[in-house]
């Protein structure tokens, strides 16, 4: 999983290392940061996203799946998304590169490089939220296909 700057709450970082610890029982798991960019507050947000964009991409090599985290990207059910997982870990991908952006969200070049868009909610939430909401569903993706008593539907 790729995030855009640090988790600057402790709280945040409390439930995002849980449920990461947890997910490694399952699947080889990295969370990478890709740092704020130096002198971000003096760029327009259009600019800011280009060089946040360019960091991005320098992370993904031939043969990973880039999946950006979008509020406007298509949305699931938790029993949905592990089975789009499944289908995923099926396709021969190298990676699979789940993405949050920054506070302004994506630049075009990323959005080019996607190969899909998933939404947790219509709702905008902060960048922050996201790391521990999507680590959680992430973690319930897997208890669902290895058919644990997390999730109850
Ligand atoms: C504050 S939001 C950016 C919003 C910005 N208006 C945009 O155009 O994307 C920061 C990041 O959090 C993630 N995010 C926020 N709400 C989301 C949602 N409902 N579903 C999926 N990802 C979300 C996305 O990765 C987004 O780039």
């Amino acid at each position: 999983m790729l995030v855009v700057g640090k988790t600057e709450e402790d709280f945040m970082n409390e439930g995002i290392d849980k449920y990461i610890s947890r997910l490694k029982h399952y699947i080889s798991f990295e969370f990478i940061t890709i740092p704020d960019v130096k002198g971000g507050s003096k760029l327009t947000t259009l600019k800011l996203k280009e060089e946040e964009g360019k960091l991005i991409l320098a992370k993904v090599t031939a043969g990973d799946q880039l999946i950006l985290l979008d509020e406007k990207g298509k949305d699931f059910s938790s029993r949905e998304f592990s089975g789009f997982i499944q289908k995923k870990m099926n396709s021969g991908a190298q990676a699979l590169i789940f993405v949050i952006g920054g506070a302004f969200g994506f630049s075009d070049e990323v959005y080019e490089k996607a190969k899909d868009q998933i939404s947790l909610s219509k709702m905008t939430f902060s960048h922050q939220m996201v790391r521990l909401f999507f680590t959680e569903q992430l973690y319930r993706a897997f208890t669902i296909l290895k058919g644990e008593k997390y999730h109850h539907d």
